[in-house]
């Protein structure tokens, strides 16, 4: 196995508490508590405004044409397709475009930017898209999964726009270029070096279960 691909592998045990995650299963059996994925879907929004920066910062490291095009045409979906979630329910949920604009990102939220941020300024473009990949992976793995998992009730499930998104297949290749860039850039690196990139893609899998915990604590702060 490539060595991208096996980095799930090595994330595993959280990889799997996140797809276990309440907020995960009750999103899937369409019983998650409404206040609970309103939290999230405002803390993501501020979340993927600092993602997007993360890619602008690995523009800045790539050089040949085919890896800045595939880096701004995730950019572009962030705000297009991502995003088309996120006003389908704030529609749903009558947020106003004031109400969004007055959320502050939660501590946590800012925790996790902030290392994606950090990690993209000190490192080079393996170790930058090593940061972002599990964001787009886990998400892929964990839609697809819920769908297949809770197809009986889809239908009525409020959530169902939320999971097909994510399990579509137009979502998984939208990044499957992923795998052979992180491989390509990983060729002439040295065992550390990829000890290293192994280690920043377990913390991205290991702030996205978090970032689920937090939603589901709707937590701002140190105290709820
Ligand atoms: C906390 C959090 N983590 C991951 C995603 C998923 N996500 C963010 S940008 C993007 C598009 C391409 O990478 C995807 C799938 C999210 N919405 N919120």
């Amino acid at each position: 196995m490539s060595f991208s691909r096996s980095l799930k592998e090595k994330a595993i045990k959280v990889w799997e508490d996140g797809y276990n995650h309440p907020f995960v299963q009750e999103l899937g059996a369409g019983t998650l508590d409404k206040e609970k994925f309103k939290f999230y879907l405002l803390q993501d929004y501020l979340y993927l405004l600092e993602y997007a920066k993360v890619f602008a910062m690995a523009m800045v490291k790539a050089d040949d044409e085919k890896m800045l095009s595939n880096l701004s045409s995730i950019t572009k979906s962030i705000f297009v397709d991502e995003m088309e979630v996120h006003r389908i329910y704030m529609k749903e949920f009558g947020i106003t475009e004031d109400e969004v604009a007055n959320v502050k990102a939660s501590l946590f939220n800012r925790t996790y930017t902030a290392n994606m941020l950090a990690t993209a300024q000190k490192g080079d473009l393996a170790e930058t898209l090593a940061t972002v990949f599990p964001c787009a992976w886990t998400y892929c793995d964990y839609g697809k999964r819920l769908k297949e998992q809770y197809k009986n009730n889809l239908e009525d499930n409020f959530y169902k726009s939320w999971i097909e998104t994510y399990a579509g297949y137009e979502f998984e290749e939208s990044f499957e270029w992923f795998y052979d860039a992180i491989d390509e850039l990983v060729k002439n690196k040295t065992d550390k070096e990829k000890r290293k990139i192994e280690e920043i893609f377990i913390s991205s899998v290991e702030f996205e279960y978090m970032f689920w915990e937090m939603a589901y604590n709707k937590e701002m702060s140190y105290k709820k």
